[in-house]
């Protein structure tokens, strides 16, 4: 098997846990060691972004013909689009000799599994549910609708984690320092022992 540090890392948890700051942290602090693959999307592209760049934009019979092809190792819909992560984009992050880190949901870890990619698997965990209740409202940037709906989709996603071959290293995100420590090591590809998941039962 080949070294930590060259195998992709699927970062994975709960909306609010705290992936998006330790992964700005890490690419503001390393920010020619790794790279987010570009995915394809059926959605439109917004003002300032390029094709190539953000996103590759594509049409749906597009999107549908790549993946009749397996171009993609993880996809899905939300609010009426497609998107996915083909091999070909986790391959050409590689090609820059960056590693490649995918920021995805269970359900794209799920899929993943099921490839070839052999990628390592991490999860951001909260310390307690309270905690990530507060954090999801403490942001300000949902309505308690989505703020709900983001929970209970943060409820199967822990759950999943709690199933048995999840991940090979957890991160509790509590104190952010002590998190961003653990995750620098592991996204580095040193060899360390991670964090117990905690029990999440409050
Ligand atoms: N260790 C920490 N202690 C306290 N607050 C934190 C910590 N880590 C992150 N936060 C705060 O929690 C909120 C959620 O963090 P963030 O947006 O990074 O989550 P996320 O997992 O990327 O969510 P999403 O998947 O919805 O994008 C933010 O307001 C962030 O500043």
């Amino acid at each position: 098997m080949s070294p930590l540090i060259n195998r992709p890392l699927v970062v994975f948890g709960p909306s609010g846990v705290g992936k998006g700051t330790l992964l700005k942290r890490l690419f503001a602090e390393f920010p020619d060691s790794f790279g987010f693959s570009v995915s394809h999307t059926t959605r439109a592209p917004r003002p300032g972004e390029a094709d190539g760049r953000e996103y590759h934009f594509v049409t749906p019979e597009k999107f549908k013909s790549l993946l009749s092809d397996d171009a993609f190792i993880e996809h899905a819909q939300f609010s009426g689009n497609f998107y996915g992560t083909s091999i070909q984009a986790v391959r050409a992050v590689r090609s820059t000799g960056r590693r490649c880190i995918l920021d995805i949901d269970a359900q794209g870890v799920r899929q993943i599994k099921k490839t070839d990619l052999d990628p390592i698997y991490l999860f951001i965990s909260p310390p307690n549910m309270t905690t990530l209740r507060s954090r999801l409202r403490g942001r300000g940037t949902d309505t308690e609708e989505a703020i709900q709906k983001r929970l209970s989709i943060a409820l199967s996603e822990l759950q999943y984690a709690q199933e048995p071959g999840t991940y090979h290293y957890v991160v509790v995100n509590e104190d952010l320092e002590k998190a961003y420590t653990l995750f620098k090591k592991i996204a580095l590809g040193e060899t360390v022992e991670g964090d117990v998941l905690p029990q999440l039962d409050d």
